[in-house]
């Protein structure tokens, strides 16, 4: 039973699949104080929050079990996505259910803002019929500058257009071919700030984007351009901002995000040109209920061990390429698994390579699969999918990743090397359609054998009688034979012998078969 805390207000009947699943415990408390959070949180496997909730790694820290964190919504500023990731918890938004209210929520504050709706609003409701005061601008050839141009700057970018505005962007994804086909203006940052009657921001709060409009950026603008921003508080410098408004440079700003929510005696909300709404951008019926249906079958998806279409602290892969790489996926990890236990001494280097149908595909998710193979035999499950290469790189261990034409008759063939600091050893594996993961190859031996069930590797010369002896000392523990390979360089050389066999063998037993005449080492595992 997987169990899920929800400590934000969602939708209900966007969580109604959490809900009616057997094999989840949904537990819905938006109203927790600090303390209950950090309880509730220490027996829970998932939590979904929207912005309110802050996901501090104090949080993440007192909960053992956390496997997924799912934002009902895009910004992720209010995760520590740093300490997720380290703690091995898959971070997952909901992208795509809110653009449309959002940027629907834009042009009623771009509107609100040119035409001085709420100040005459509050002033009428104050039984003062002002007129003179509330003299308006037409947003008709107006130029719209927007900063950041992904799923919501594009939706403000079609209805300004539709408002007559010329629309200029900035994205350091827009190329001039994408704004053309968007039919809006290419620009740099600069070019936008300097073209802009109206000012709008759509980017995500992070290091970069922070105090992005900032004193010097506004100085850039024409005097009486207006700005927005129903993004992050913190992209554009709220004392800057202040100030320009103030001085008149700025002639009015909207507002529905603030540097410190709730804004409560904001100095921005004394101002008569500033008009602000409190973080409603995503707050209509149909974001919610999307939002909170994308993310409850997503965070479901993850937990029981499936793929999902935004991680966002790992990289997403496509649909199209996720079918292509899944089968793959065991492969990769029972390979680096196996290779790990036989290695000896401490990891220095790992060196992935890629063959026959796997050259043209991103093998990344592969690489992250063997190296969460190998490393688990020293942490355990603290290492999975998502911190795999952290984990790895925080140890100092290397990692490669290279396409190699050898195929050696496979039409795929993954290959794991290890250095240690002692020695280096590979693996190579191959997956047979209908048949699934083979093991070819151990070190320069061909073998034939699936990477499953206990194994005993064997090193041994080739002497006629080593099998016997192997055989008989086994039968002696009741150990059954289930499959055996034999793989030499040449004859009377080294050769190694891989086992499977029905039951894990005792110490006792691998020590007797160490002793054996020929044999070198005598390795037992169970994949
Ligand atoms: N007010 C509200 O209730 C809501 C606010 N948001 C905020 O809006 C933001 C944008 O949402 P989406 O459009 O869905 O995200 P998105 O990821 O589709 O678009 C963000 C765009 O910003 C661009 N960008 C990143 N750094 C930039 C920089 N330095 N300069 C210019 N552009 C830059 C990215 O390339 C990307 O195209 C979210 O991150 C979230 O914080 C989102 C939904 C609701
Ligand atoms: O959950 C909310 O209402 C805020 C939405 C938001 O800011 C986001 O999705 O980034």
């Amino acid at each position: 039973m997987y169990r899920v805390l929800i400590s934000d207000p969602l939708s209900e009947g966007g969580i109604r699949p959490l809900l009616e699943a057997t094999d989840v415990e949904t537990v819905v408390n938006p109203s927790l104080s600090h303390e209950q959070l950090l309880r509730e949180i220490g027996t829970s496997n998932a939590i979904i929050v929207r912005s309110q909730t802050q996901v501090t790694r104090e949080l993440i820290e007192q909960a053992p079990e956390l496997r997924v964190i799912g934002r009902a919504g895009v910004g992720v500023d209010n995760i520590d996505l740093e300490a997720a990731t380290e703690h091995g918890v898959v971070v997952v938004n909901a992208p795509d259910g809110n653009t449309i209210s959002t940027a629907e929520h834009t042009m009623a504050m771009l509107m609100a803002l040119a035409r001085n709706i709420p100040q005459a609003y509050h002033q009428l409701k104050q039984n003062k019929w002002e007129r003179k005061k509330f003299v308006g601008v037409e947003l008709k050839d107006k130029t719209l500058g927007i900063v950041g141009f992904g799923r919501i700057g594009k939706e403000v970018a079609h209805r300004a257009k539709g408002h007559r505005m010329n629309v200029v962007a900035y994205d350091p994804f827009l190329t001039k071919e994408k704004a053309d086909k968007a039919g809006v203006n290419h620009g740099s940052l600069e070019e936008v700030l300097q073209q802009a009657d109206f000012l709008t921001v759509h980017t995500p709060l992070m290091d970069e984007t922070k105090h992005l409009i900032n004193r010097d950026s506004i100085q850039l603008m024409k005097t009486g351009a207006r700005i927005l921003n129903c993004a992050r508080g913190g992209i554009i410098e709220e004392d800057a901002l202040y100030e320009a408004v103030k001085s008149g440079k700025i002639a009015g700003a909207a507002l529905d995000v603030f540097e410190e929510e709730p804004a409560i005696d904001h100095p921005l909300l004394s101002l008569s040109e500033v008009i602000a709404t409190p973080h409603l951008g995503a707050s209509t019926i149909e974001a919610q209920e999307s939002v909170a249906t994308d993310i409850s079958y997503d965070v479901m998806e993850l937990l029981r061990g499936g793929t999902v279409r935004h991680p966002v602290n790992m990289p997403s892969v496509s649909a199209e390429m996720m079918e292509r790489l899944s089968p793959y996926f065991q492969l990769s990890e029972k390979l680096g698994a196996f290779l790990s236990k036989v290695v000896d001494g401490a990891l220095e280097r790992i060196t992935v390579y890629y063959s026959g149908e796997l050259l043209d595909v991103d093998t990344t998710p592969l690489t992250r699969m063997a190296i969460k193979g190998i490393l688990q035999r020293y942490i355990g499950n603290r290492v999975n999918d998502v911190n795999a290469f952290k984990t790895a790189s925080d140890k100092g261990i290397v990692i490669n990743e290279q396409k190699s034409t050898s195929t050696k008759g496979f039409t795929n063939l993954v290959r794991i090397e290890i250095e240690t600091d002692r020695e280096t050893r590979s693996i190579s594996g191959t997956l047979l359609i209908g048949l699934g993961a083979r093991v070819v190859m151990l070190d320069h031996h061909s073998i034939d054998v699936v990477p499953h069930g206990h194994l005993i590797v064997i090193q041994h010369k080739d002497q006629p009688g080593a099998i016997g002896r192997v055989g008989s000392l086994l039968a002696e523990y009741e150990v059954n034979i289930a499959t055996m390979q034999v793989g030499r360089t040449n004859q009377g050389g080294d050769a190694v012998m891989v086992l499977t066999v029905d039951k894990e063998v005792e110490e006792n037993c691998r020590e007797q078969l160490a002793g054996v005449a020929d044999i070198r080492q005598v390795q037992c595992l169970t994949l």
